[in-house]
């Protein structure tokens, strides 16, 4: 298996191009299943994930070419995609392609809005919690879809004459229930009201391309969204937005290192609240023309106090990568982690480069240390396997990361990025 190396201990100057966001581009990849059309997504990332569901998405039918060549094409940048679904061959996403990746199975939605019926395996992706499916199953019910789990699989039909506009309330806020209905009621019939919706960035994002579609849709950002639905969706084009977690991640690992990076392409209304985090720390987060510009230098890092929330609160997303920075912090800082139950298995790994962190059901307290050293560590999951490369990059001598799959699923060109920055990062053949 392949590992990371890195030697730590050197500041990051120079630019860093932001990808798409693979948060954005999966479910974007997902509603091509609404339409016999083309869909062609520009900017997005050459990622596992995306490579893993163009595989499930074309057991179902859907046609998937980069530019003009075959997906399998490798290439450097960020890639357009053109999406075709003429005719939906098969309703069944089976466990072996599901149980890799959380988001595929939001292809429920929309292929029972398209075929009136889907048979979906229920979902494995990052192990962070128990991560139930019951709002994504209780939404596509409030529509008339009739909903049985059996063997491992959720069967689902829509009613005669298809799904119906209906009023669905979540209990919590959920990205993927979220999307999931969103993507069903552009094709259900009347319409729906979705309210506690999820306001992430990349909701609005699907929306839009949705919209471009031909879809009827209010509210998409705010807690509450109405769709009228339409018989027919059409083909479009849409650019996916910048990665805000990709981001947040590099202007933490600048932080950490310190030094002057522009992150380009990134936006900064994306991230209000880790700015203003990084800004408390006390790192200088200025908007340029270009993008971001990140910078600390000689100033000790400050301790905070963050609590995870859903958008617009501190994203759950970047925690394992502030943990890391927060280790080197002048003080103490905590960390509570209020959207998955697991999400701390980083904190035994940053254990071994010398981090002084105490757990406490949902509260971890982070002792800043005067040094962090290099050491062998294992990626546990896509963030908390960022967050061990912001460790390696200030820490003294070598940290050697393995199980790095886990960060090629959410990191596009990592090494390169950090590399062409003057940092020292390599990628080890297994
Ligand atoms: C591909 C993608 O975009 N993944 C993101 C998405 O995951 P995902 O969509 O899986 O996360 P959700 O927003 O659904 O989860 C939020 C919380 O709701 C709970 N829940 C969710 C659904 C459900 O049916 N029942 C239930 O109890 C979850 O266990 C969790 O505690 O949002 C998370 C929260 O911002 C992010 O960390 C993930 O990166
Ligand atoms: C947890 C994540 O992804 P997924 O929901 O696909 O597991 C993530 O992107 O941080």
């Amino acid at each position: 298996m392949e590992k990371i190396r890195i030697r730590g201990g050197r500041k990051l100057e120079g630019t860093i191009p932001i990808s798409g966001a693979k948060n954005a581009a999966l479910p974007l990849m997902i509603a091509s299943i609404l339409t016999p059309e083309r869909l062609t997504l520009e900017n997005v990332p050459r990622l596992r994930d995306v490579s893993l569901l163009g595989r499930i998405l074309n057991n179902h039918g859907v046609d998937m070419t980069i530019a003009g060549k075959r997906q399998q094409t490798a290439g450097e940048a960020s890639q357009t995609l053109h999406l075709e679904a003429a005719d939906i061959c098969d309703t069944e996403a089976p466990y072996e392609l599901v149980s890799q990746m959380r988001a595929s199975f939001w292809v429920l939605g929309p292929l029972l809005a398209r075929c009136g019926e889907a048979r979906v395996s229920l979902p494995g992706g990052c192990a962070i919690g128990t991560r139930p499916v019951d709002f994504h199953l209780q939404g596509l019910k409030a529509l008339g879809a009739q909903i049985d789990v059996e063997g491992g699989y959720v069967v689902a039909k829509a009613p005669k004459g298809g799904l119906v506009g209906g009023r669905v309330t979540f209990p919590k806020v959920s990205v993927g229930a979220t999307h999931n209905v969103l993507m069903a009621a552009a094709m259900a019939r009347g319409q729906t009201v979705i309210e506690n919706a999820a306001r992430e960035p990349e909701i609005a994002d699907v929306a839009e391309c949705l919209r471009k579609m031909g879809a009827r849709i209010s509210g998409a950002g705010t807690s509450t969204i109405e769709i009228e639905g339409v018989s027919d969706l059409h083909g479009a084009t849409h650019e996916v937005l910048p990665d805000r977690i990709e981001t947040g991640t590099y202007a933490m690992c600048v932080a950490m290192t310190g030094g002057d990076v522009v992150l380009e392409n990134a936006r900064a209304d994306l991230l209000d609240e880790p700015i203003a985090v990084l800004r408390e720390a006390g790192v200088d987060v200025s908007e340029t023309n270009r993008g971001l510009r990140i910078q600390r230098n000689g100033q000790a890092l400050q301790p905070i106090s963050v609590e995870t929330a859903p958008f617009p609160g501190f994203p759950t997303d970047l925690q394992a990568q502030l943990m890391a920075m927060m280790t080197r912090a002048d003080g103490t800082s905590t960390i509570r982690e209020t959207i998955f139950e697991n999400r701390f298995m980083h904190v035994q790994e940053l254990a071994r480069f010398g981090a002084d962190i105490s757990l406490d059901g949902e509260l971890a307290t982070v002792k800043g240390v005067k040094r962090l050293t290099g050491a062998p560590v294992m990626a546990t999951d896509l963030r908390a396997s960022v967050s061990l490369v912001i460790a390696g990059l200030a820490a003294e001598g070598e940290t050697t990361i393995s199980r790095i799959y886990h960060l090629d699923r959410g990191f596009e060109r990592l090494e390169e990025k950090l590399g062409a920055c003057g940092a020292e990062v390599e990628r080890l053949a297994g």
